[in-house]
């Protein structure tokens, strides 16, 4: 069996965290690829602030120059609410030489009872944790945990930054800092 991690998020917008724990995942589970799948309508929040084709232009960026990293496109493709079980099904069914392992962080670890069809998602993957800070790893489920360098980082943080017109440099890659620029993203206008 191919062992791939799949990273999904909204990214809105990707930041340097999401591309670490993605490499630590990678690298500890001797993972032969992370796939990233922005979602088109988060599940569970409110809707992202930009639209999927400028997230997925960011997250294109944010994981160029490394080659174990692929987007999937499978979320903002299929529209509407971008349900886990819906995606992993699919490329279950389109992959059956492959073990996906789904990385999330420790605030979607607390959330998993919360997921649609959480017990047959269950079944599809297997769900890797990472720790964040202000969140217990706290959970029932049979999820593996993977040691990642603390990252006190989110993408709220990087929109409030450029919101004020901080400095985001090194908080994300320099393709999406200069991506966010070019575009005047989450500045306020
Ligand atoms: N700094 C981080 N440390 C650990 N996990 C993270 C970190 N940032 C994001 N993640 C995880 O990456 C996945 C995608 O996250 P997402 O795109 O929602 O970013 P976010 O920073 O949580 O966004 P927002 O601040 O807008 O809620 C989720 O599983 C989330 O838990
Ligand atoms: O399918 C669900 O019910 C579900 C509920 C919460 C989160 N998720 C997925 O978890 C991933 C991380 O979510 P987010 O919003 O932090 O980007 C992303 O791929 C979401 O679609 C999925």
């Amino acid at each position: 069996m191919k062992r791939i991690g799949i990273l999904g998020g909204t990214f809105d917008p990707p930041h340097i965290g999401h591309l670490i724990i993605a490499e630590e995942v990678r690298e500890t589970l001797n993972l032969e690829e992370v796939w990233f799948i922005p979602s088109y309508e988060p599940p569970h929040k409110q809707k992202a602030h930009v639209n999927s084709e400028t997230r997925v232009e960011m997250v294109e960026r944010a994981i160029s120059g490394n080659p174990h990293f692929r987007i999937s496109t499978i979320e903002v493709n299929r529209l509407g609410k971008s349900y886990t079980f819906d995606t992993m099904k699919a490329l279950t069914d389109e992959n059956p030489d492959v073990q996906f392992y789904f990385i999330i962080g420790a605030d979607m670890v607390e959330y998993l009872p919360y997921w649609n069809h959480i017990d047959d998602l269950l079944n599809l993957v297997m769900f890797v944790g990472v720790k964040r800070r202000g969140y217990a790893f706290k959970t029932d489920y049979p999820i593996l945990e993977v040691d990642v360098p603390l990252i006190e980082l989110s993408s709220t943080d990087i929109r409030q930054r450029a919101l004020k017109n901080k400095s985001i440099k090194y908080m994300v890659n320099s393709g999406v800092e200069a991506y966010l620029k070019e575009k005047h993203l989450y500045e306020d206008r």
